[in-house]
């Protein structure tokens, strides 16, 4: 299996998926300010991975603090900001912050600064382990609501699914969130094929889930993201699944940019669209699609293709890294306690509490 990131004896190891599929660099560090980066530069992405890098970024800071007891808070208060400032659209980074902070709150006062820290260290691996046994949960529920929506076209003949970006093991850590449904359905003989969009600008469905799908040996096309409607048109698409960066209380969901185009296409030609996360990625904080902080990022990832010039310099620019999906083009979103179809309001709170 990919070994997406690790931590063992304080060191941080990650695959710099920047550079997949053509070139696998492991990268290993001991100092938060490359974790960070590497969490800001995609080296290491996807919503669920990207709070399992947070929680070890934060133990990374805890080793290289040298202060005393009394200036730890002020410390820690900056680690947590300077973690939280680097992605600001999956919520799952600011649920492994939360997390740890939680640790901090209850146990400061009383705990020796080592005792504090091998709690925190326990917690961030137990975030790991969790983002793991989530891939498998939501893979289960994932199959089953499969077979019970599609069961008339499953009685004739396999089927093809649509997913956009990558949410493998490259993007979790465990089997995956729609590409963990996707895997699991495919060993369970219900998929023919997958069709994966590229992605651009950044290309995780064209190089990552592309490349995962190789190494699974579950038969695949990629296509170019807005080849989906036409295809949908031709009867060649059954389904579509994708991940989550965040999910607002009523169910709208904020994903990589592209997916929305495919819901709303996927829509309109009556074929079922779900989304796979975790509870982790759901913010019941927020009550819809218009409050989530959706990333703009640099001009230069649209102008340039792996540092080649394709537009002039000055070529202005809009380059959101995530569109919103209206519940309504939603059929349902897969979690790892349940599936959920419907009325998102009521059932994503009670999933919450
Ligand atoms: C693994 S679920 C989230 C994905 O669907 C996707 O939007 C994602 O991985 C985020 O993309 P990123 O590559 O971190 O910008």
């Amino acid at each position: 299996m990919i070994d997406a990131i690790s931590f063992t004896n304080g060191t941080l190891r990650y695959l710099d998926q920047r550079f997949l599929p053509l070139q696998e660099n492991y990268v290993e560090t001991r100092s938060h300010s490359e974790a960070i980066d590497a969490i800001k530069t995609l080296a290491v992405r996807g919503a669920p991975l990207i709070g399992v890098a947070a929680g070890y970024t934060v133990i990374l800071g805890l080793q290289s603090y040298n202060g005393t007891k009394e200036e730890f808070p002020a410390y820690f208060d900056n680690l947590i900001a300077d973690v939280e400032a680097s992605r600001p659209t999956a919520v799952n980074l600011f649920f492994a912050t939360a997390r740890m902070k939680e640790v901090y709150d209850r146990h400061f006062e009383q705990d020796s600064l080592d005792t504090l820290f091998n709690r925190m260290r326990d917690t961030a691996t137990g975030i790991h382990d969790d983002e793991i046994a989530n891939c498998d949960a939501m893979a289960r529920h994932g199959v089953e609501l499969i077979r019970r929506d599609l069961s008339d076209s499953l009685a004739k003949r396999k089927l093809t699914v649509l997913t956009h970006c990558n949410t493998g093991t490259l993007a979790t850590g465990g089997s995956g969130t729609a590409l963990g449904v996707i895997k699991h359905a495919w060993k369970e003989g219900l998929i023919e094929k997958v069709i994966t969009a590229e992605s651009r600008p950044l290309l995780q469905g064209l190089r990552l889930t592309a490349w995962e799908l190789e190494q699974e040996n579950i038969p695949f096309y990629s296509i170019s993201d807005s080849s989906s409607a036409f295809l949908m048109q031709k009867g060649m698409i059954d389904f579509g699944i994708v991940g989550a960066d965040r999910i607002a209380a009523n169910g709208d969901t904020a994903n990589k940019i592209g997916t929305c185009a495919h819901a709303i296409s996927a829509h309109y030609h009556k074929i079922p669209f779900y989304i796979a996360a975790p509870v982790s990625t759901i913010d019941i904080t927020i009550r819809n699609g218009d409050e989530i902080p959706i990333e703009e990022r640099n001009a230069d990832e649209l102008r340039t293709i792996f540092g080649t010039q394709v537009a002039t310099p000055t070529t202005p620019v809009i380059n959101y890294a995530f569109d919103v999906t209206p519940n309504r083009f939603i059929r349902g979103i897969v979690t790892d306690k349940k599936a959920v179809v419907g009325d998102y309001d009521q059932q994503l709170k009670q999933l919450i509490d």
